[in-house]
């Protein structure tokens, strides 16, 4: 008799782990091959996928093309056709399939757009705050940005840009200016220490990332703090940890492929929240006493009535810290190679450093900068031939109607950024030089289609940091090109690569010269 409720207990398990497994087989094998099926009705062509990895194992295959080693080539032959070699799954399926197209990561489909038309049309139909960010990438990178404004969607978006877009205004900017001079200042001694104990080659790619990692920490949340130190170094770990390793984003139960890589990346990012929330909570305390010119300062006085909460806030400054150091350093890092293989232009620079700023540059006036008019051509034309951002994604939240093809409620997209950039149907023959000249009289750089240039992303989402990147930018260069002069070091082997962002594989040794 006290055995008798058994049989339905086994009966009810039985039922559940069979109706699990058909949700399972639905979500993962049922919905995607409707999907799949649907995307090809609605006009979309691309790869086949295989279950359940979609398109993945043929992404992972490496490009063969070798780019260049400046020893053999010489330095003015650095190649700047990247496209194929960043991105060699996406050129090879270009040329079947043209510039939108789909494939598939894991289980979830991905709309290819690499056509500024096509782009111009689907966002006319869709407002900022209706756009979505891929949910598969929302969960794998919420250890780096959680509910930050990069991945947050719809009113939540809207009150969370209120609050941060007036932080970055020209005049809190102006405020961070001596907190830049001060770490360029630091990167300027070492490499003066290194130069003068007859090493001439430095690796100037980590150098300035370490810079501009110190500069991001001291101007979002206050460099000087203990507490601010450490989450600096756990959030560097948990980038490594995130990012050297192949994700299955998309493939079902993706994360235990490497579930020690995730479970480190989890574990990371608590340890990180913590230690925000107790800085964040010592500065709301300080925050009435003390005139706060970093981030969160900022946001904390524009935050007075508690839009945003202290987990959101938490969110914000670990956004800052990954949005915001390494694109505006690897900008930097792109820009002195292409100054160490265009001795030209280094020379120009230098002349209008020198036209614009006189020889004061120990006193740096940050109201001049504006005026380095030929500083802001290089830095939008290196920002063409290698984006930091290689790409920018959304997902629809509704259908998208474009002519005659609808783009289905919940397709990710994946906007490739560098093939738009290296186009010669939109830049023309010498869509893959180095001609900064191309900017000096338009800001789209005489792109003949006006969604051509993405570097910050387009529309309502443009980036938010800009204006803090182009300060940082001018006065790092200005600084670096007053003190030094730039060659390619033969051991230099141009091989760029994309580890979330676009970057020289190999590091970016120079031979770095005093000027007199
Ligand atoms: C060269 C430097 C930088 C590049 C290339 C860059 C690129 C981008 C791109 C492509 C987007 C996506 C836009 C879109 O989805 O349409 C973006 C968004 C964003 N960036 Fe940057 N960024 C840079 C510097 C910064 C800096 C310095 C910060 C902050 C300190 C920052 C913070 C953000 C934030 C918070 C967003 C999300 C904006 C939103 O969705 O409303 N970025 N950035």
């Amino acid at each position: 008799m006290e055995f008798s409720g058994l049989p339905s207990v086994f009966a009810f398990m039985a039922v559940s782990f069979l109706l699990l497994l058909l949700k399972l087989i639905f979500s993962w094998w049922v919905s995607p091959i409707r999907t799949h099926v649907k995307l090809k009705k609605c006009g979309f062509a691309g790869p086949l996928p295989s279950f359940p990895f979609g398109n993945i194992e043929e992404m992972k295959k490496k490009s063969n093309i070798m780019i260049s080693d400046s020893s053999s080539l010489g330095s003015s032959n650095v190649t700047h056709d990247i496209h194929s070699t960043v991105f060699p799954y996406f050129s090879r399926w270009q040329n079947s399939h043209g510039k939108v197209f789909v494939y598939w990561l894991g289980t979830e489909p991905f709309l290819y757009i690499a056509d500024p038309e096509f782009l111009k049309k689907m966002s006319k139909e869709v407002m900022a705050k209706r756009w979505g960010k891929p949910k598969v990438f929302r969960n794998d990178r919420d250890p780096m940005f959680g509910n930050g404004l990069v991945m947050v969607e719809g009113n939540d978006w809207v009150r969370h840009r209120h609050v941060i877009a007036p932080a970055f205004s020209p005049l809190n900017l102006k405020a961070m200016a001596s907190m830049m001079v001060e770490s360029a200042t630091q990167m300027i001694e070492r490499w003066a220490a290194q130069l003068n104990s007859g090493n001439p080659e430095i690796d100037v790619e980590s150098e300035i990332i370490a810079t501009a990692a110190d500069i991001i920490a001291r101007t979002s949340f206050g460099m000087g703090d203990g507490n601010a130190k450490e989450v600096f170094k756990k959030l560097r770990a948990l980038q490594m940890t995130l990012f050297k390793t192949t994700r299955y984003v998309g493939v079902p139960f993706g994360n235990y492929l490497n579930i020690k890589k995730t479970l480190e990346a989890k574990k990371l990012g608590k340890e990180i929240d913590r230690l925000l929330f107790s800085v964040i909570t010592e500065r709301k305390k300080e925050a009435k006493s003390q005139s706060q010119t970093d981030l969160l300062g900022l946001l904390l006085k524009e935050n007075n009535q508690q839009k945003l909460s202290v987990s959101e806030l938490v969110d914000e400054c670990k956004t800052f810290f990954f949005g915001g150091h390494e694109t505006t350093a690897l900008a930097l890092t792109w820009t002195l190679l292409l100054l160490a293989t265009h001795e030209d232009w280094q020379n120009q620079l230098r002349d209008e450093i020198k036209k614009v700023l006189g020889d004061k540059i120990d006193e740096l006036d940050i109201n001049l900068l504006a005026d380095l008019k030929k500083m802001k051509c290089v830095m939008n034309e290196v920002l063409r031939l290698y984006p930091p951002a290689p790409n920018v994604q959304r997902q629809a939240r509704e259908d998208i109607q474009v002519d005659n093809l609808t783009v289905p409620n919940g397709t990710n997209m994946w906007i490739d950024v560098v093939a738009i950039h290296h186009d010669p149907a939109l830049w023309g023959k010498d869509a893959n030089e180095f001609k900064p000249e191309r900017f000096m009289d338009d800001a789209n750089g005489g792109c003949f289609h006006k969604m051509g240039y993405l570097p910050f992303g387009f529309g309502g989402r443009m980036c938010v940091g800009r204006n803090l990147t182009f300060m940082e930018y001018k006065i790092v260069l200005t600084l670096l090109l007053s003190r030094f002069r730039f060659k390619l070091a033969p051991s230099y082997h141009h091989s760029p690569a994309i580890m979330l962002s676009l970057r020289p594989s190999n590091g970016l040794p120079l031979i770095v010269e005093f000027l007199n």
